[in-house]
């Protein structure tokens, strides 16, 4: 039987389907009382694993497991876990009390489950309109509502947010917030991390079937390094002056000015004002998780939005992740750990 922990562990799992490998060599963990995101671009890899997750699909290696099972060992897996995955069909002709009710028999729940499931997520009023008449985001619902019949201790969902207005989208992340507020667990894909950043407080990010990031999001925010961008009288004394200073990298820009990394803007003045440099323009850009995200699976993205090449500034993609990668090894101004920076004075 299941452990009853409520943790997802996936471990060294690889799918390939003829020539074609959608996931390779995949480890994470999912602890109870979070919402973790999972999130990778399309084709990513992210729905075989579910799928592989809930035993809709059988691994080429490896094992996912819930409560420290596969979830065919999981003996009543309703109550266990409940799922949304995409395209779940409805048959258009039932009402959505009935299309519940079916649903409650198969998992051997009573009907009152599905009156208590429609008001959970909010149909109530629709309970006897057919689910063919629904919109998108009332199919959600539905979904939603049968996910958890069984009264599940994990939730998993694939871009759950498809179809939601905002208001649709808002309420989904109070609900899964206060679902995981009950040391529950919640396993959210999306291939938008602004979809989801909101809702979630771990994240699990992959990238060509691979893991490149699994931790808290807001270390990951808080590992984003500033970038200061300066224009100087002088750019070249200013670069001598930001290095001697301790400053890690400094770029010059097309206007003739330079880009700083991991630095303030008071920092950048204070050495300049210190150097005898006069400043005609400086401003300091902010974090950008979604830029973060870009970078992490740039890889994967054949056309579209442009990806930043290389590895995220602080960060480096690892082929072995572990639990709860951390901000950057070195420590940058700013950060405890960072040698020099004069201007800190
Ligand atoms: N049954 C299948 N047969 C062949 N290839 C498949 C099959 N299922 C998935 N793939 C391929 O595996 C890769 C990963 O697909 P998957 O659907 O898991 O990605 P995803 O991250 O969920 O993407 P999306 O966000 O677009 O759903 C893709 O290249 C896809 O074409």
């Amino acid at each position: 039987m299941h452990d009853g922990s409520g943790r997802i562990a996936v471990q060294n799992l690889s799918k390939q389907f003829g020539p074609v490998t959608a996931v390779q060599n995949l480890s994470f963990a999912v602890e109870p009382g979070s919402v973790t995101g999972f999130l990778g671009p399309n084709g990513a890899g992210k729905t075989t694993t579910l799928r592989m997750l809930l035993g809709l699909v059988t691994p080429s290696a490896g094992t996912a497991t819930i409560n420290g099972q596969q979830h065919k060992h999981l003996g009543n897996p309703a109550r266990v876990v409940g799922s949304v995955l995409e395209n779940e069909g409805f048959h258009p002709k039932r009402t959505a009390y009935n299309h519940l009710r079916v649903y409650a028999a198969a998992i051997g729940v009573p009907d009152q489950r599905a009156e208590e499931t429609l008001g959970l997520v909010g149909l109530a009023p629709a309970a006897h309109r057919n689910a063919g008449d629904f919109s998108l985001g009332m199919r959600q619902r539905l979904a939603l509502a049968t996910a958890l019949l069984g009264d599940p201790q994990v939730l998993v969902l694939d871009e759950p947010a498809n179809g939601l207005d905002p208001e649709g989208i808002a309420w989904l992340r109070t609900f899964l917030r206060s679902f995981a507020a009950q040391g529950r667990t919640v396993l959210v894909s999306s291939h938008l991390l602004a979809e989801v950043e909101q809702t979630i407080d771990q994240v699990v990010i992959i990238s060509r079937g691979q893991t490149m990031y699994q931790g808290r999001v807001d270390h990951l925010r808080n590992s984003q390094q500033s970038r200061v961008v300066v224009l100087p009288s002088d750019a070249s004394a200013l670069a001598t002056a930001l290095q001697e200073n301790g400053a890690g990298e400094v770029h010059p820009t097309p206007e003739g000015g330079l880009s700083v990394l991991g630095v303030t803007a008071k920092q950048v003045g204070d050495v300049a004002l210190r150097a005898g440099v006069a400043i005609y323009g400086l401003h300091e850009d902010t974090a950008d998780l979604e830029k973060m995200f870009f970078q992490l699976t740039s890889g994967q993205y054949a056309g579209g939005p442009a990806p930043v090449q290389g590895p995220p500034q602080g960060w480096a993609p690892q082929q072995q992740p572990q639990q709860g990668w951390g901000p950057p090894q070195q420590g940058y101004p700013g950060q405890p750990g960072h040698q020099g920076w004069g201007g800190n004075a």
